[in-house]
């Protein structure tokens, strides 16, 4: 089966228009502000994709876009200033700023009250202890397509492949919510083989095109790519082979068209949610 992540996030945003309607019949539309530094490219198409989808579902996007010149401290007094602003329900840095500027600071210095993206100390200790907080957009995506694919992760031997603090980390923390069994696999793993051969679920989020061997995967296993790499040929592939490891999984996410699109679906469930909670 192919876990068809456009189709599923079509469906949540659907879920958000109808919340944001209610929202709007007592009086109140949803406002995300995004910050974008610097001219990277993808992060341009990010955002513009975000900036589309808020659009679709009647949120209220306004983004920031610096040169990649701005210092640190100017950086902070614009989140200081959004901060402070009653009509801004949730924050967006996008990701990864230009060189020289402190991301954690910056992260660190949005009101954890309008951290969309669940990034903030706050949150993460919250999504540690199990209490509701916004949780990052795509590890909160990727449980969205295994509950879609019929996945309940309850008892199942769950393989996070990357150890980053906005997937691999909150990754992991989610599928123990759930009562998975989970293992971080890492650049270190002595034998990521065996990991990946006994897990039931396999999230990859390394960063390295199918470095993930279709031979691995465990007859029957659900496998989620979250990895997102250009070939030389300038097409789009995941971190894992996609096409042997179908053949023995159960369950597959495509890339482009798997966790890519969740993405975006749930930074407007949590724009909507983080809304709700400051009305
Ligand atoms: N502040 C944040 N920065 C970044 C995040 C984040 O969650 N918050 N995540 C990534 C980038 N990202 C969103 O920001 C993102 C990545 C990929 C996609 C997507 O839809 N990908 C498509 C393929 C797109 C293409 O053709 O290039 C897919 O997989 O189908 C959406 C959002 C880093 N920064």
């Amino acid at each position: 089966m192919i876990i068809d992540g456009k189709q599923v996030a079509a469906q949540v945003r659907a879920e958000v228009a109808a919340a944001v309607k209610e929202l709007e019949a007592r009086g109140r539309t949803p406002g995300l502000t995004v910050v974008r530094v610097g001219d990277d490219p993808a992060s341009a198409v990010y955002v513009r994709g975000k900036r589309k989808a808020c659009e679709e579902v009647g949120i209220r996007s306004v983004e920031h876009h610096l040169p990649a010149t701005t210092s640190q401290a100017e950086l902070l007094a614009l989140v200081r200033q959004l901060n402070a602003d009653p009509s801004v329900d949730g924050i967006l840095v996008q990701l990864p700023l230009p060189k020289g500027l402190d991301e954690s600071e910056i992260l660190d210095a949005i009101d954890p009250g309008k951290d969309v993206d669940g990034f903030h100390p706050l949150n993460v200790g919250a999504l540690c202890l199990g209490k509701p907080a916004p949780r990052p957009c795509t590890p909160h995506g990727v449980m969205r397509l295994l509950a879609e694919a019929g996945c309940d992760p309850k008892g199942k031997r769950a393989l996070v492949i990357g150890r980053s603090h906005i997937v691999g980390k909150p990754m992991a923390l989610m599928l123990l919510e759930k009562h998975a069994t989970v293992t971080i696999a890492h650049s270190r793993t002595a034998d990521l083989a065996a990991e990946v051969a006994r897990a039931d679920i396999v999230v990859a989020a390394i960063g390295k095109a199918e470095m993930i061997r279709g031979e691995w995967v465990k007859p029957g296993a659900v496998v989620i790519d979250v990895g997102m790499n250009r070939k030389p040929d300038g097409k789009l592939c995941g971190d894992v082979e996609y096409a042997a490891a179908a053949e023995r999984a159960a369950a597959i996410t495509p890339v482009p068209g798997g966790v890519g699109p969740m993405t975006i679906a749930m930074l407007l469930v949590n724009t909507v949610e983080l809304a709700r909670t400051r009305t």
